[in-house]
C-alpha cells in the first residue's frame, strides 16, 4: 500500500491537468529541488552507475551475443538480472546514454522534476523530417513531438479540444458507427464452421482503430471496414502509417547517420511521411471545404476538426497527422490484449456483459454519452487488461533538472528511460499480481473521498498513457474508443481464444501482437 504526504499527492493530482497547471506546481516544489540539489553535493559520479560498457553492448547485439533477438521487454529484464534497479546503458555511435532504472521512487523523482515543458526523447527522426521538408511547411508548427515552449504553446491549444470530456460527446455516435462496422466486419469474416476470424484478423483491428481516429482527426470515415478495396486513398494512408512505425523504430534505436546522408530506412521513413502529409492535407482541405459551406454552427457543437480548424489551418492538419501516427497501433495492441483477457476469462466476460447488458438491454440500443460515466466494471476490467497486457513498457523522459537518482548524479537533460509497466506484474505493488482481477481497480467511498477497493498503489507505477503535462494527448478519445468497442464486442458476441498465450506480443516501442488473432466470436441469443 501506498502512502504519501498531503502535499505531494495534492501536486501530483493538480499535475495531471495542464502544462498551466504544471507551473503553478512547480513553484510550490521549491523545498523537493532544494533537497536534490544538498544531495548532489554528496552524490557519486555519474559515470560510477552500473551497467555495461560500450563494448559488451556492442558485442551483446552483435550475432550470437547475449542481447540478440531480445525484444525489448525481454532486454530489459535481462539487464535488470546483470545490473540491478537502476543502471547506465550506454550509447554509441553518436546514441544517448540512456538511464535504465525500475525504481518507483525515481520515477517520481524524474517526473516531479521534469519541469514546465518535459521532455520525451526519441522523436528526432520526425523533427528532422520536419524541420527539412523543403517546402518548409512546418518551419513554424513541428506539432507534438517538439520540444520546449514550442511544444508548450502548441499543447495549450490542443488540450481544451482534445482533453475535454464534453468533446467526446461530439465523436460518441461516429465511432459507434465504426464499431457497429466492426462488429459486422466480424460477422463477415468469422469461419461458418469454427465461428474463428482468420489469423490476420489484427488487419481489422487497426482498421477499426483507424477509422475510429479518422473519424475526430479527418471529421469523416474512410471506409476501410466497409469496403477497403474502394478506397485507394485510406488504403495509402494506413499502408503509409505501418511503413512509417517500422522505420520511425528502426531509426530511433539503431545506429545511423540519416541526418547527415539519407540512409535507405530514412527514406523509406521520409517517402511515408510525405505520403502521409499529402493525404491528410487532402482530407483536411476536403473538410475545409464542407464545414465552409455548412451554415455557420455557434451551438458549442462543432466538430473536433473544426474546433481545431479555428484555432489554426496549419496546426489542424499537423495535429490531424500526430494523431493518426499515435493513436493505431497503440489503440490495436490494447483492444488485442483486452480481447485476450475476455477468451481467458469467461466469468468476468459474463460479469461485465451483465453490466452492459443492464444498461442496454436490447441489441439495437446504442449508448448515449451520459450511459458511458456509470459502467465501473468496463473501465475495471479495461484497466486490469492494460495492466496484464501493457502497451509500452515505461515511459521516457529527459531529466528536467540536474537530479539524484539512488545516489548518482544524473546532468539534466540525460535521458531516463522509466520501466514502470515491467513492474505491474509484481506482488509488491499488486497483491494476486498474477490474477486477472478487474475488481481491484473498482472504487469504494471512504470517508469524505474514494479510494481503491484494493488500496492504492504508488500512482508513478501504472502510466499506460504517461505522465504529466506531456501525458497522451488522445487519452479522452482512446478511453471512448476502448469502452464502446469492449462492450459492442461482448454485447454480441461470446469471446474465444483457443490457442496459446504466453507470446501473443512482441515488444518494441509498443508491444505488437505477433500471433495469428484468431479469436472465436460465438453469437450471444437475446
Ligand atoms: C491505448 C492506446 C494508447 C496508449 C497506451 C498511448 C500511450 C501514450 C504514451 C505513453 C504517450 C507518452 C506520454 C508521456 O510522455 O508522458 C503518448 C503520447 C501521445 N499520444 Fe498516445 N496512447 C494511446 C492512444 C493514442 C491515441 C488514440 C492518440 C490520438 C488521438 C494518441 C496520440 C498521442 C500523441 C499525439 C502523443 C504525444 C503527446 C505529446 O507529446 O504532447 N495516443 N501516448
Amino acid at each position: 500500500m501506498y502512502r504519501r504526504p498531503m502535499k505531494l499527492a495534492q501536486s501530483v493530482a493538480y499535475r495531471c491537468r495542464s502544462t498551466a497547471a504544471a507551473v503553478k506546481m512547480n513553484a510550490g516544489e521549491n523545498s523537493y529541488m532544494q533537497q536534490i540539489k544538498s544531495e548532489w553535493q554528496t552524490a557519486k559520479s555519474f559515470t560510477d552507475l552500473p551497467g555495461p560498457s560500450r563494448w559488451q553492448v556492442l558485442r551483446g547485439f552483435l550475432k550470437g551475443g547475449q542481447y540478440t533477438n531480445l525484444d525489448m521487454r525481454e532486454l530489459m529484464l535481462l539487464l535488470r538480472k546483470q545490473y540491478g534497479d537502476t543502471f547506465l546503458m550506454p550509447g554509441f555511435f553518436g546514441m544517448a546514454d540512456n538511464v535504465v532504472t525500475f525504481n518507483v521512487e525515481n520515477f517520481e523523482r524524474a517526473f516531479r522534476t521534469e519541469g514546465i515543458w518535459p521532455e520525451r526523447p526519441g522523436s528526432d527522426a520526425v523533427v528532422h523530417y520536419r524541420q527539412n521538408r523543403p517546402d518548409g511547411f512546418f518551419k513554424d508548427c513541428i506539432g507534438l513531438f517538439s520540444t520546449g515552449e514550442d511544444w508548450g504553446n502548441l499543447r495549450s491549444k490542443a488540450n481544451p479540444v482534445l482533453m475535454q470530456q464534453r468533446n467526446s460527446a461530439l465523436y460518441l455516435q461516429p465511432m459507434q458507427r465504426v464499431n457497429q462496422q466492426f462488429i459486422q466486419r466480424i460477422r463477415d469474416i468469422r469461419d461458418e464452421q469454427t465461428q474463428e476470424v482468420p489469423g490476420n484478423f489484427l488487419r481489422d483491428i487497426n482498421h477499426l482503430t483507424f477509422e475510429s481516429i479518422a473519424v475526430v482527426a479527418l471529421d469523416r470515415e474512410l471506409g476501410l471496414l466497409r469496403h477497403a478495396e474502394q478506397a485507394p486513398k485510406a488504403q495509402k494512408l494506413f499502408n503509409n502509417l505501418q511503413i512509417f512505425m517500422q522505420a520511425f523504430y528502426e531509426l530511433t534505436i539503431m545506429p545511423s547517420i540519416y541526418k547527415y546522408v539519407p540512409t535507405p530506412t530514412y527514406k523509406r521513413f521520409s517517402t511515408a511521411m510525405d505520403e502521409i502529409f499529402d493525404v491528410c492535407s487532402f482530407y483536411v482541405n476536403e473538410a475545409i471545404e464542407r464545414i465552409e459551406q455548412k451554415p455557420a454552427d455557434d451551438s458549442g457543437n462543432q466538430s473536433v476538426l473544426e474546433q481545431l480548424l479555428r484555432v489554426d489551418r496549419k496546426f489542424a492538419t499537423v495535429m490531424s497527422m500526430d494523431m493518426l501516427m499515435g493513436g493505431v497501433d497503440t489503440t490495436s495492441s490494447a483492444l488485442t490484449g483486452i480481447m485476450l483477457c475476455l477468451a481467458q476469462f469467461p466469468e468476468k466476460q459474463a460479469k461485465l456483459r451483465a453490466e452492459i447488458l443492464a444498461k442496454l438491454p436490447q441489441p439495437t440500443d446504442e449508448f448515449a454519452f451520459n450511459d458511458m460515466k456509470s459502467l465501473p466494471y468496463l473501465r475495471a476490467f479495461i484497466k486490469e487488461s492494460m495492466r496484464r497486457y501493457p502497451v509500452i513498457f515505461g515511459n521516457l523522459r529527459a531529466a528536467g533538472a540536474d537530479i539524484v537518482l539512488e545516489g548518482y548524479r544524473i546532468p539534466k537533460g540525460t535521458r531516463v528511460l522509466m520501466n514502470s509497466n515491467l513492474l505491474l506484474d509484481e506482488e509488491r505493488y499488486y497483491p494476486q499480481a498474477k490474477e486477472f482481477l478487474p475488481e481491484r481497480w473498482l472504487r469504494e467511498q471512504s470517508g469524505e473521498s474514494e479510494k481503491l477497493v484494493a488500496g492504492n498503489p504508488s500512482p508513478f507505477i501504472y502510466l499506460p498513457f504517461g505522465f504529466g503535462p506531456r501525458m497522451c494527448v488522445g487519452k479522452r478519445i482512446v478511453d471512448m474508443e476502448m469502452e464502446i468497442t469492449v462492450s459492442n464486442l461482448v454485447r454480441n458476441f461470446n469471446v474465444e481464444y483457443k490457442y496459446p498465450t504466453e507470446k501473443v506480443f512482441r515488444s518494441t516501442f509498443i508491444n505488437s501482437p505477433v500471433v495469428p488473432l484468431k479469436f472465436k466470436f460465438t453469437d450471444i441469443k437475446y
